[in-house]
């Protein structure tokens, strides 16, 4: 689930994107977790962008790690794909974010950079795309990431944006963190200056959900 901006998007499973889209109250969205790269045809088990448009879903997740690192998709094919989408009007939550070898070997700015370059090769317009900072090393393993890692991060990036995109889109551009948020860290994490929103996989599971989301929200309305 992504919290930003006073917006709020469910993204569950495929199969039950349907379900979930009915039940969910009008004013929280719902995102596919991965579409394919290009136009639907024969590519036998895929879910392209014109079937997530077809069923009225507006936004997709796209680059998570656990696509790149276990299905081997590349920052290129990611772009390519973060490409697409938008060409065909999804609103795209693009993931990025360094392994922990990668982190400690002192190459954190350099993976981000790289794959945040990589979809800026492919896009003009970045109205319509979130970027979710997620440290590899933080997603599902109870490691946070310190408040002021994830500014470090954000801000460093926000920079990369100022400098190779626009200050335009710099300054609007939203940058989530994802990566063992939960309802006791997510105060400390959300008033970070550079951190605009979460991505939360399993406290969305949970009561405390509700704890993150008004922790984002109300940062960001204040
Ligand atoms: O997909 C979910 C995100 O990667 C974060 O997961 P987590 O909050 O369980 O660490």
């Amino acid at each position: 689930m992504i919290i930003c901006s006073e917006e709020v998007v469910v993204s569950p499973p495929f199969v039950f994107l349907p379900l979930v889209k009915s039940l969910l109250r009008p004013d929280f969205h719902v995102a596919a977790q991965n579409c394919w790269v290009k136009k639907g045809g024969a590519f036998t088990g895929e879910v392209s962008a014109e079937m997530l448009v077809d069923l009225g879903i507006p936004w997709v997740i796209l680059g998570h790690s656990e696509r790149r690192l276990l299905l081997g998709e590349s920052n290129e094919f990611v772009g390519d794909k973060v490409a697409y989408a938008l060409s065909k009007n999804l609103k795209v939550i693009a993931c990025v974010g360094e392994t922990l070898e990668q982190r400690e070997s002192g190459s954190t700015m350099e993976v981000v950079a790289a794959q945040t370059k990589a979809i800026s090769e492919r896009i003009s317009d970045w109205t319509n795309v979130v970027v979710a900072y997620e440290p590899v090393w933080a997603i599902g393993t109870g490691k946070v990431a310190s408040p002021a890692q994830a500014q470090e991060v954000h801000s460093v990036l926000r920079e990369w944006f100022h400098t190779s995109v626009s200050p335009e889109v710099a300054a609007s551009i939203r940058i989530i963190y994802g990566g063992s948020v939960n309802g006791a860290n997510c105060k400390e994490l959300a008033t970070q200056p550079d951190v605009d929103g979460f991505l939360v996989g399993g406290a969305s599971l949970k009561p405390e959900f509700v704890d993150i989301i008004k922790s984002a929200t109300v940062k960001n309305s204040a």
